[in-house]
């Protein structure tokens, strides 16, 4: 779902790539719902079943992790949990602050299932002088005004920002100038960061429009489909009064920023 932009190479420390560190939660969260189920092992065709990845893939994963299961038994469930957590340090626990604290940081704010995973939120913050005192999710609303306090007192190194997409930029600058080294980022605006920082992006309207390509192309195969593959004339005149104008008049969304016209 999150596109990243970080600023490390293809490989972590210990030489673990960055493809596999993206799937590392993929087996987490797999392994943790067997060990809720007290499953004690897992083979490697199960697990990667359950993650939705390939074996192959998966063993090669774990083998950086210098996992290599039991022939015949496979991979003991409790231990990779361990190993997989320690591995994507969440053995220790992460205060996270988030800015921006409207419909989606409200939401956010009140999903258990950052607490349970070792993030914990130490505060939440807006540019909202009204909100300032009022819970979310029986955490009072602060002022953007003391952030870096916040962060310093906090020792706080991920930031999430829910802001508008104007005021993402200058929210990111503040926190990184706080000291903030992470950040995920669901603000429809690409950050600039400075090295060292890691931004990760999660936009869900970038997953929809994935989904309308496929959607678009499984159609396309029920005949509407021209030469090369693409789209017949007659289906790209059909498809125009429902995109031209809201491309050609520039129509803003909620934040300002122009909706995303699907590319031809
Ligand atoms: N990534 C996704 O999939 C996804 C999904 C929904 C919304 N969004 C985006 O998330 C953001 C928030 O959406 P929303 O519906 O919660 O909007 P919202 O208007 O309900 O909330 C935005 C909040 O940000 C606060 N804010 C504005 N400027 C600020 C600043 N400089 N510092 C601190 N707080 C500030 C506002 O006071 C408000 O409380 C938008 O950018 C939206 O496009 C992303």
């Amino acid at each position: 779902m999150a596109t990243g932009r970080t600023h490390r190479p293809a490989t972590r420390s210990r030489g673990i790539p960055e493809a596999t560190v993206a799937r590392l939660p993929l087996y987490l969260r797999a392994l943790t719902a067997l060990s809720e189920r007290s499953v004690p092992t897992v083979s490697s065709e199960e697990l990667a079943a359950a993650a939705g990845v390939n074996s192959a893939k998966l063993r090669k994963d774990f083998s950086y992790l210098g996992s290599y299961g039991t022939r015949g038994v496979g991979y003991d469930v409790e231990y990779l949990v361990y190993q997989i957590s320690r591995e994507l340090g969440l053995t220790q626990d992460w205060p996270i602050v988030m800015v921006g604290i409207g419909n989606l940081g409200a939401a956010l704010a009140n999903y258990g299932g950052f607490a349970s995973r070792g993030f914990r939120v130490a505060a939440l913050i807006d540019a909202d002088p009204s909100m300032v005192g009022k819970p979310v999710a029986g955490i009072p609303v602060q002022y953007i005004d003391d952030l870096e306090r916040i962060i310093e007192e906090n020792g706080v190194s991920i930031g999430v920002i829910a802001t508008p997409a104007g005021a993402a930029q200058q929210v990111c600058d503040r926190l990184v100038a706080a000291g903030v080294s992470s950040i995920l980022n669901f603000a429809p605006t690409v950050l600039s960061v400075p090295d060292g920082v890691d931004v990760r992006k999660v936009d869900l309207s970038i997953e929809l429009q994935i989904l309308a390509f496929h959607e678009q192309r499984k159609a396309g195969e029920d005949g509407a489909v021209g030469e090369a593959g693409l789209p017949s004339a007659a289906a790209v005149r059909a498809a125009a009064p429902a995109t031209a104008p809201a491309a050609t008049a520039g129509r803003k969304g909620p934040d300002g920023d122009v909706p995303a016209v699907m590319p031809a």
